[in-house]
């Protein structure tokens, strides 16, 4: 694998510049696939040597860079060393390349490779608390959420595969006055029976109509504080009733997120915090954090100089506690239940400044794991509708991203050789949402595009399946000719050798998402694979060639297709066999 180069490489550096090897794995990276005749393999970059301190950062960085690839010595496994402009050039001997790559799939151990790679092994691996989705119950599912969904279950897989134990979370809006009207409303508004039969729906429309009436009833805006009295005073009746609308709820997104192949370790949610809310007040108190605020708000002071000039809200003048209160004491409550080393929140951008300020509060108080809290945040989706108008639960998107792409599927033949065509296309259609979510930086916000990200041409998770599928059927055809041996010699062709160099940046390129928490790094990746793959399948046929030839293109191809399906199951899609 590319560690075996990567390391012998840096092994030649350490012995020429007499330092330990380890200082120059980082420093040598596989070249990235450009352009057709690529021969260089690998690079040092000799900046990355003169801010480590290894070279001297004065004089000529070109002259540096010639003298040193002058010195360096080449041998059977790495064949020609080159000065590049900045950079030494390695290029590994192609028998050796292939050898070493495809290895591990002869092995069963396709679903390992990359993953034991040396490169990670800076990165600290324990316990890694990730929550997201958490929509709201009784409301809305929206863009926002079902992003938080895809991102968060993609950073879960992906530090999982590097070797974190993942606790996954879900928090999910059970609290707070809005449940005060529910539960006035549903007394007028509800019925048990539609509870049962479509939860999500009945809950949302007598959540909407009860807002609707207390615009302008007193009265119901009188229930609705009684109500939430009683549910924090914890009074059985309102309490159970609440419990139901909870419990449903669950059970209800439990099912749908499973249609996207995501489960939670953990169904939280601020309702479990309201209690430890008040000590959090306490703390705070005997801190002589908490200041009372002109409006007779409890508040605490952010601002540099202690002059009130930025302050938080943790308590109402009534005494209640707010969104940012029940979350500190949900931090604080997380930490000695999991004792995670670090934790991340899934939210759009618009949350930024809760969370900043949450970890400052919470450092404030004496808390310095919350350095290792982090808010992984996202831009906003516009337009994201279905045929019925605007989405307003997370299985209206799927059903449509079904609807549609098997609309598109009812068209090709194999569709009508497959057992289940629906969940096919709810497969492929759930890689096209992700994959449009995912290719941009998250930051930025997207269009939301139905056409173009079902596309089965162009950079979409429908290229991806359909690369996966033509894969899978290549293999099946060819059942009984791949061995448990090949000879690496034979797949010496520029197409062949590009698949090779790609495959050597698997390892850098899950070390780069690691780092930032950005999948757009693994989706360039894979779409590129999938060129690559789409060019073998035009200039290396298996059919019709030698024995030996047949085996050595199946073993790279059966490579490709494991290192495909294992990206696309990092970030949360299930490859499908057939399309
Ligand atoms: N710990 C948190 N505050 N997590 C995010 C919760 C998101 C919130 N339920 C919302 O829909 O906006």
């Amino acid at each position: 694998m590319a560690c075996f180069f990567r390391r012998r490489i840096a092994a030649k550096l350490g012995k020429t510049l007499r330092h330990s090897e380890e200082v120059f794995i980082p420093a040598v990276t596989a070249v990235p696939v450009m352009k057709k005749q690529q021969t260089a393999d690998f690079k040092l970059s000799i900046s990355t040597l003169r801010v480590n301190g290894i070279l001297p950062s004065s004089g000529d960085i070109q002259l540096q860079t010639e003298n040193l690839a002058c010195t360096l010595k080449q041998d059977s496994v790495v064949e020609e060393i080159s000065a590049g402009r900045g950079v030494i050039n390695f290029k590994v001997n192609r028998k050796f390349l292939a050898q070493k790559l495809l290895e591990p799939f002869g092995k069963g151990e396709d679903d390992k490779f990359g993953l034991n790679s040396e490169l990670f092994l800076s990165l600290k691996r324990g316990t890694t608390l990730v929550e997201y989705s958490s929509p709201n119950i009784a409301k809305k599912f929206h863009a926002g959420h079902l992003r938080s969904t895809v991102i968060g279950n993609f950073i879960a897989n992906l530090k999982q595969s590097l070797g974190n134990n993942v606790i996954r979370m879900n928090y999910l809006g059970d609290w707070g006055m809005q449940f005060g009207l529910l539960g006035a409303g549903f007394g007028q508004f509800g019925c048990l029976e539609k509870l049962k039969q479509n939860p999500l729906q009945h809950l949302f429309e007598v959540y909407v109509q009860v807002n609707k009436e207390a615009e302008h009833s007193e009265d119901i805006k009188q229930a609705a504080r009684e109500f939430f009295r009683q549910l924090e005073q914890h009074e059985s009746q309102a309490v159970s009733l609440w419990k139901q609308f909870r419990e449903i709820t669950v059970r209800e997104y439990q099912r749908v997120y499973q249609r996207l192949g995501i489960h939670f370790d953990v169904y939280s949610g601020e309702s479990f915090h309201q209690d430890q809310a008040q000590e959090v007040l306490q703390q705070l108190q005997s801190r002589g954090l908490l200041k009372t605020s002109e409006k007779g708000t409890g508040v605490v002071d952010l601002s540099l100089d202690g002059d009130m000039s930025n302050v938080c809200t943790v308590l109402r003048s009534d005494g209640t506690t707010l969104y940012i209160t029940r979350d500190i004491a949900a931090a604080i409550n997380r930490k000695e239940m999991y004792n995670f080393d670090e934790m991340i929140y899934v939210t759009d951008k618009s949350q930024e400044n809760h969370f900043s300020q949450l970890f400052q509060i919470l450092l404030s108080m004496g808390h310095s794991w919350a350095q290792r809290c982090r808010h992984v945040s996202f831009g906003l989706v516009q337009g994201m509708k279905t045929r019925t108008g605007e989405v307003v639960f997370l299985e209206d998107v799927l059903d449509e991203a079904r609807a549609r792409m098997l609309h598109n599927m009812s068209q090709s033949s194999t569709t009508k050789t497959m057992d289940n065509p629906e969940d096919t296309a709810e497969k492929v259609g759930i890689s096209a949402l992700i994959i449009q979510d995912f290719r941009g930086p998250l930051q930025s916000d997207y269009k939301f595009d139905w056409d173009q990200m079902l596309q089965a041409q162009g950079d979409t998770g429908v290229f991806l399946q359909y690369t996966h599928a033509r894969l899978c059927s290549l293999i099946k055809r060819n059942e009984g000719v791949e061995a448990a041996t090949f000879d690496p010699s034979l797949l010496h062709e520029q197409t062949s050798v590009s698949i090779l160099q790609h495959l050597l940046r698997y390892d850098e390129v899950l070390y780069q998402s690691a780092q930032d928490l950005q999948p757009k790094h693994l989706i360039n990746f894979l779409l590129k694979l999938c060129h690559l793959i789409a060019s073998a399948h035009r200039e290396l046929p298996v059919k019709g060639s030698p024995q030996d030839v047949a085996q050595a293109r199946l073993r790279l191809f059966s490579g490709a297709r494991s290192v495909l399906a294992n990206g696309m199951r990092i970030l949360g899609i299930a490859p499908v066999a057939k399309m």
